[in-house]
C-alpha cells in the first residue's frame, strides 16, 4: 500500500485510541458506525457525480475524500491495510491462475 494510504490509516487509528480536539475524524468515531457509513455513501456518490462531470482534479478531490471515509470505516471495523492488500493479492493469484489455465487449454 501506498505511503499515504499507510500514513493516514495510522493517523487514524491513533485518532480512534485517543481523543484529539477539533478532530472530524474523533467526531465520526463518537458519531460512531450508522454516522461512518452514511458519510461513506454519500462521498461515493459524490465521487460518481464528479466522475459524469469529468473534471479530472475534482474526480481526485472526490476520490481522496472517500478514501478517507472508508479508512475510518476500516479502523472503526478493526479491518487493516494488510488485510485488503493480503484479498487484492489473492484475487490476483487467481486471476493470474485462471490465465494460466486457459492459456493452457488454448494450446492443447
Ligand atoms: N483526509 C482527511 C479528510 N478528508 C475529508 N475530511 C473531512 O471530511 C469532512 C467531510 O465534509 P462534508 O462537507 O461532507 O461533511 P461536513 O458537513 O463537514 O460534516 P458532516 O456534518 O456531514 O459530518 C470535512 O470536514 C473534511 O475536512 C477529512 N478529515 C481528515 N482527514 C485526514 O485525517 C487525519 C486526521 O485529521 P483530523 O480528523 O483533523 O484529526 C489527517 O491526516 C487529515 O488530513
Amino acid at each position: 500500500m501506498s505511503n499515504a494510504l499507510q500514513n493516514l490509516y495510522d493517523t487514524v487509528i491513533s485518532r480512534k485510541d485517543e481523543h484529539q480536539e477539533g478532530s472530524y475524524t474523533c467526531y465520526l468515531f463518537e458519531q460512531g458506525l450508522d454516522k461512518i457509513l452514511k458519510k461513506c455513501g454519500e462521498e461515493c456518490s459524490e465521487v460518481i457525480i464528479a466522475a459524469k462531470n469529468g473534471k479530472k482534479s475534482d474526480t481526485v478531490a472526490e476520490i481522496s475524500d472517500l478514501l478517507y471515509h472508508l479508512t475510518v470505516l476500516m479502523a472503526q471495523e478493526g479491518i487493516s491495510l494488510d488485510d485488503v492488500e493480503a484479498e487484492l493479492e489473492k484475487r490476483s493469484e487467481k486471476t493470474g491462475n485462471l490465465k494460466k489455465f486457459h492459456q493452457v487449454n488454448k494450446n492443447t
